[in-house]
């Protein structure tokens, strides 16, 4: 362009002069609807480039804009539960020019993150937490004697968790100066279950939400007064004869609902809440996708997506790749549901991401959707089990966290018939840390009577998962984010032998021992090494005698996991070693002792040297070392 050249108009004016929320509240009142509109127009084209999550976001754009124009942040809190929707607050809190890199490698996180911003209150990425630690922070200001807001965002898929009403339970009486806000769109990723949907759905129609939202512009811009901005909306609402909401009886002052896309009136609601005490929860209705009519349509679609043509919506997706692991899970649960009658299927608000799509379709009345409730879905399993039903839990290895102690107490103690399908072992890419499933072997392999399998393949997948499922006792099945080296299904019901692995190359000094989804790195490894190849398939039960035979046989071991290495197969294996006073080397390969964070799941694999190139480099400098200390002790023999 010449300098006599007209410039181009800038796509949002009034976006560009936000660098952070102070800017946002010196511009006057007409601008903030147009600046709803660039900050939505611009969240769509960014998301279409990066991919990530869209629909959530899309829904908070004036909520977004008006707690950071009402509250002082970042003095004031703002607590994001999940931070799936947090886009719209991380380009006004000075990211904007970082949307290009999110949930990239060096670029920013797709959650709210402490260390990437002073705006981001609190990390998180899993659900429900932000009622609890909102709250732990606002209690934390009266004993320290500061006066700021603490404000949670949560929706109404996550306010369903166990947690969410923990938090509730617990804060009420406890009359903390907290604002939380219920941010109801009628969807989790997929439609809501359970009575609470219910519950909120009647608030939507006895309380006359139009009325209501009419009133309240009227009533709330007219009455700055506290008390009779207090006094009218009590008489307003509970004069109604409504039964009260369950947040009333729980000792929050429930206000709403109104329209959350309104944004004079979100903004004046939220400033009049902001100067009532104690503890209040205001209902916002809004739209998942608002705005972008593929997401408004599809939101369960568009919940998470990858990168777009923003004109027609279409999702670039990687041509030619074979079926992802998941979608082996969904076909094998739907094939051996039609074998068995007794199958169960089970998911804690995954339908989508768990492969259960075609299994709930097929199969209604065997399919228990239960919501944001991972513990409850493995007791719910335990129970089924204990009356001759055989459930799989579909679970993501980073959510079964939260249901440590029903595997332990409700299903490995009591050695129900349970089967844990558990995707999203290892890496998962661009979601980071918060959603990697780094732990689940180091966790679960504490547990007595469970089977843990980790298959190498596609096929090995599937007769894993009817090994584990004709197992009559808890197993899991854990198997990574995406597709796998390409072995074609042959399906059926064949089962593989519990604690047998297998040996798929022979040969010198070097054993490498992996697991699962490092089998086919190992292999290629492998054969750069002229090193032996075992794929071992089980962590519990380990194959002993196939440890104690490679160990006899070769100079050094090498287990390979994507697992962290604290406490997972390799330790498993090492403690066959010690058991058997066996002094052979051994080299762990696998997740290091840090928070690993977004990239893409190859890069990350490569960055924890868990790639084949990675693994080979990491046994030669092993055994460099093997070589000079053994140098080294023929020297002091001879010295001696
Ligand atoms: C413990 C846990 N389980 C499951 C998930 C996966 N997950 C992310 S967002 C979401 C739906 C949340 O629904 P809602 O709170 O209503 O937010 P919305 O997407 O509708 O804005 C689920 C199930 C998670 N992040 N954490
Ligand atoms: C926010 C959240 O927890 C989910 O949306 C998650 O990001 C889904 O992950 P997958 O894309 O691996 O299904
Ligand atoms: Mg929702």
């Amino acid at each position: 362009m010449t300098d006599t050249a007209p410039s181009a108009p800038p796509e949002y004016p009034l976006l560009d002069l936000i660098d952070d929320p102070t800017d946002l509240r010196a511009l006057p009142s007409s601008a903030l609807k147009p600046l709803a509109s660039e900050l939505r127009a611009f969240l769509i084209d960014s998301v279409s480039r990066t991919g990530g999550h869209l629909a959530a976001g899309l829904g908070v754009v004036e909520l977004s804009i008006a707690l950071h124009r009402v509250f002082e942040t970042p003095d004031d809190r703002i607590v994001w539960d999940v931070g799936h929707q947090a886009y719209p607050h991380k380009i006004l809190t000075g990211r904007r020019q970082r949307m290009g890199r999110l949930r990239q490698k060096g670029g920013i996180s797709g959650f709210p993150k402490r260390s990437e911003s002073v705006y981001d209150s609190f990390g998180v990425g899993h659900s429900s937490t932000s009622l609890s630690a909102a709250l732990g922070m606002s209690i934390a200001a009266r004993l320290k004697g500061e006066s700021r807001q603490v404000v949670a965002v949560i929706g109404d898929g996550s306010l369903g968790a166990g947690m969410a009403f923990e938090a509730l339970n617990h804060g009420g009486p406890l009359d903390p100066n907290l604002l939380v806000i219920l941010n109801d769109n009628e969807m989790s990723i997929s439609p809501p279950v359970g009575a609470l949907s219910k519950h909120l759905a009647s608030l939507l129609s006895g309380r006359a939400y139009i009325n209501v939202r009419e009133g309240s512009k009227q009533a709330l811009a007219s009455l700055p007064e506290l008390r009779q901005f207090v006094g009218r909306w009590e008489e307003h609402l509970k004069g109604m004869f409504m039964p009260s909401t369950l947040f009333e009886e729980l000792g929050f002052n429930y206000i709403g609902p109104i329209d959350g896309h309104d944004l004079d009136a979100v903004i004046t609601t939220l400033t009049n809440m902001k100067q009532m005490p104690g503890p209040r929860l205001l209902h916002l209705i809004t739209q998942k996708g608002r705005g972008y009519t593929p997401a408004e349509q599809s939101p369960t679609r568009y919940h998470g997506v990858t990168p777009f043509d923003r004109a027609t919506g279409k999702m670039h997706s990687k041509a030619g790749t074979g079926p992802t692991y998941t979608q082996v899970f969904g076909d094998w649960i739907s094939d051996a549901a039609a074998r068995d009658t007794r199958l169960i299927g089970i998911t804690p608000a995954m339908r989508e991401g768990s492969g259960l799509v075609s299994f709930s379709e097929r199969f209604p009345d065997r399919y228990f959707d239960v919501g944001i409730a991972e513990q409850h879905a493995v007791t719910l399993a335990a129970g089924m089990a204990c009356e001759g039903l055989k459930p799989v839990v579909a679970i993501y290895s980073s959510f079964l966290q939260r249901a440590y102690d029903q595997l332990v107490h409700d299903v490995c103690l009591q050695g129900l018939d349970v089967t844990l399908a558990v995707d999203r072992a290892g890496l998962v890419g661009a979601d980071g840390a918060t959603h990697a499933g780094s732990f689940d072997l180091s966790f679960a392999r504490s547990q007595p009577n469970l089977v843990i399998a980790a298959p190498a393949d596609e096929n090995e997948c599937w007769q894993l998962l009817e090994t584990a499922y004709q197992h009559p006792g808890p197993a899991l099945v854990r198997y990574p984010r995406g597709t796998g080296p390409g072995v074609a299904l042959k399906r059926g019901a064949e089962t593989l032998a519990i604690g047998r692995g297998e040996v798929r190359r022979l040969g010198r000094e070097i054993a490498l021992l992996a697991f699962g989804s490092r089998v086919p790195a190992a292999e290629a490894a492998g054969q750069a090494l002229d090193a032996t190849v075992a794929n071992m398939r089980f962590v519990k039960p380990l194959d002993e005698a196939l440890i104690l035979e490679l160990a006899d046989q070769h100079r050094l071991l090498v287990t390979i996991e994507e697992n962290a290495i604290a406490g997972g197969a390799g330790s498993a294996v090492s403690e066959v070693l010690a058991a058997h006073g066996l002094a052979v080397y051994c080299l762990h390969l696998g997740l290091p002792d840090l928070c690993l964070e977004q990239a893409g799941h190859e890069e990350q694999l490569r960055t924890c040297g868990l790639d084949a190139a990675g693994i080979e480099h990491s046994v030669r400098m092993e055994m460099e070392h093997i070589d000079l200390y053994a140098e080294a002790s023929r020297a002091d023999q001879r010295a001696a």
